[in-house]
């Protein structure tokens, strides 16, 4: 889990560095949210951890999320995964994963991607 975290805000700093996502997290209390993501994301490639948040098409609709978005967002992913030396092949594995949740992401905004 300390792994996952490390990972998980330097994602974030990249993400809100980001001029087209920044504005998303808005108001956002960002300290749980990470929690949370850290939660999901260590639930998805560990079978011991159990995600405990909200649902993920619910938290995220009506939010204006593109196609777009959610392959930047992924990309800033991979760039933390990158700086935290995880090898290509477990990035891939990871990206596997989430790739399967862009309809919860983007939902009925999922126009253009
Ligand atoms: C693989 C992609 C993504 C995953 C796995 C993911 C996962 C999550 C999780 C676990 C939460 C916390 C739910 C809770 O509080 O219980 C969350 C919240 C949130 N996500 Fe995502 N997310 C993804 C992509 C995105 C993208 C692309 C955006 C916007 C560009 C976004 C914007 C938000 C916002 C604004 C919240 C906060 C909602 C709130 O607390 O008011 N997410 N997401």
């Amino acid at each position: 889990m300390d792994g996952v975290r490390r990972v998980v805000d330097e994602m974030y700093v990249r993400v809100l560095a980001d001029p087209e996502l920044t504005h998303f997290f808005d108001g956002v209390p960002m300290e749980k949210l990470a929690r949370m993501q850290t939660e999901f994301i260590a639930s998805i490639t560990s079978g011991d951890i159990q995600y405990t948040g909200a649902d993920l098409t619910k938290v995220h609709a009506g939010r204006g999320i593109t196609g777009v978005h959610f392959s930047k967002f992924c990309g800033h992913l991979t760039d933390a995964l990158e700086a935290n030396n995880v090898s290509s092949h477990a990035i891939d594995q990871v990206l596997g994963k989430l790739a399967m949740y862009s309809d919860k992401i983007t939902g009925s905004s999922n126009v253009d991607g």
